[in-house]
């Protein structure tokens, strides 16, 4: 007789912790401590693993889902909000910062208080409303330290120096900054996404322009003066994002092994160049060029300046300030290629910059994306089924298709993409018909775990 779906769900949990244990054990190490602040683990990169951890996590939500009493579930995601907005307090006031060396003693919210400049009782409930949900931990009664979870938000820099520059200090902070750019933007857009589907408003572009009373697009919004912070932490949440994907996802040869010193590779919308510095390492021989707007690629010269100048220096990366949305000056470029850059827009948008890269397009142009493909929450069907797995084989019973919260990143950036401007990740299928309607046709598409890279030549 088969178990049934919670004992099967409970089998997977015990299994997986196995798993995962005995792969530490093998290594020498223990499994980490949620109270112990993170300190990286050879194991943190292997992939098998990180496919065990988001089966674990699904089957240990969906225990959940199917355990607790309807009405529990909704009172825990309906509020969700105060997760955001808690989160994004303890960044603003440095909280993960302030408790960097509290040790396992922790420090009390009076202390903590006053090194943030904030009311002991609210900052106190605010770290307990995170604490129970296992970011930070409340040692004794009232006093809190880091744990696994809130060390990841402490940035590169001293205290002193976040309160001496606030705009400059999320650089080398990739959790923190994107913890203050979901909470603030974000959170604030997420509350007009229901007014934004049922009015379906004339002359809005997304539910961020009605939040914000704005017209123009986010990126002119981060251009305005006073949002020098937005917009600067806007790229470190995206730099430290992307480092969060395996390197060897855009580095891979199928894409870039037959280039020489004669090819030119743009990085359209490219921000500061995160991927280009892993290619140029990787892929030395072509000469690249990162476009994106004006003000980001000010941002861009300090970034390479900082960690790779001789590359700027001997030519072999330049930054170009561009608009994608108007003719490519770069023409017959070997590849052009986009991360993450199409699901910021709507079909119309997409439609658009795929258009002027296809009229800058040689025959022997290939156009290279890495985006995410949107899995359904039930089996795909179709010669790309595989493309909407989270792994390398379908779940297993009972859990949905796409590992629900354990693969989440699909939906998340989704959301916040509508928040937004009006962007999504589009399933195989949208992705499919949109390359037609610019020109371009797919050659092969290669899916690695949370983004695929798709190879495109001119129809
Ligand atoms: C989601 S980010 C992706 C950045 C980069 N590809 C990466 O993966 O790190 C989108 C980028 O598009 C840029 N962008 C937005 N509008 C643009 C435009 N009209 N022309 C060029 N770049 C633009 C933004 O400044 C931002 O850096």
């Amino acid at each position: 007789m088969s178990p049934s779906p919670l004992t099967a769900l409970a089998n997977l949990v015990s299994s997986s912790i196995q798993t995962l244990e005995a792969a530490y054990a093998k290594e020498g190490l223990v499994f980490p401590s949620l109270d112990e602040p993170f300190a990286p683990s050879p194991l943190d990169n292997d992939q098998v693993l990180a496919q065990t951890t988001r089966v674990l996590v699904a089957a240990a939500a969906q225990i959940i889902a199917t355990v607790r009493p309807p009405m529990d579930t909704i009172q825990d995601y309906a509020p969700a909000m105060y997760m955001s907005a808690t989160l994004g307090t303890a960044v603003d006031i440095n909280l993960a910062d302030i408790l960097k060396n509290s040790g396992s003693q922790g420090m009390h919210i009076r202390d903590i208080a006053s090194q943030s400049g904030t009311d002991p009782n609210k900052t106190g409930r605010i770290l307990r409303y995170l604490s129970s949900r296992h970011i930070f931990r409340e040692v004794t009664p009232d006093v809190f330290t880091n744990n696994r979870v809130s060390s990841i938000l402490t940035r590169a820099k001293s205290l002193a120096e976040i309160k001496k520059d606030p705009v400059g200090s999320f650089e080398g902070a990739g959790p923190a900054a994107f913890v203050g750019h979901v909470a603030d933007e974000g959170l604030k857009s997420a509350a007009y996404i229901s007014e934004y589907v049922r009015e379906q408003p004339a002359g809005i572009d997304a539910p961020f322009h009605l939040a914000l009373n704005e017209k123009g697009s986010i990126w002119d919004w981060y251009d305005k003066p006073g949002n020098d912070l937005r917009g600067r932490r806007f790229n470190s949440a995206m730099s430290g994002g992307g480092d969060m994907f395996p390197p060897a996802i855009f580095t891979k040869d199928v894409y870039w092994k037959h280039l020489t010193e004669n090819d030119v590779v743009v990085d359209v919308g490219g921000n500061v160049g995160t991927v280009t510095m892993l290619l140029v390492k990787a892929f030395p021989k072509p000469r690249y060029i990162i476009q994106d707007i004006a003000k980001v690629i000010e941002d861009g010269k300090n970034y390479w300046n900082d960690k790779f100048p001789e590359a700027l220096a001997d030519g072999r990366v330049k930054l170009q300030a561009a608009n994608f949305f108007e003719p490519q000056a770069v023409k017959g470029a070997a590849v052009y290629f986009m991360r993450l850059v199409l699901h910021d827009w709507n079909n119309v948008a997409c439609k658009k910059i795929l258009t002027n890269l296809r009229a800058a397009a040689l025959p022997s142009t290939k156009l290279v994306l890495f985006e995410a493909i949107m899995p359904h929450a039930c089996p795909g069907t179709g010669p790309y089924a595989y493309a909407t797995r989270t792994g390398k084989e379908d779940p297993p019973y009972p859990l949905l298709a796409n590992l629900g919260v354990g693969g989440g990143f699909a939906t998340m950036i989704d959301m916040q993409m509508l928040a937004l401007m009006d962007g999504q990740t589009p399933t195989i299928e949208e992705w499919l018909d949109l390359f037609p309607t610019a020109g371009w046709k797919l050659d092969e598409l290669h899916v690695d775990g949370p983004l695929a890279g798709f190879i495109l030549s001119p129809a």
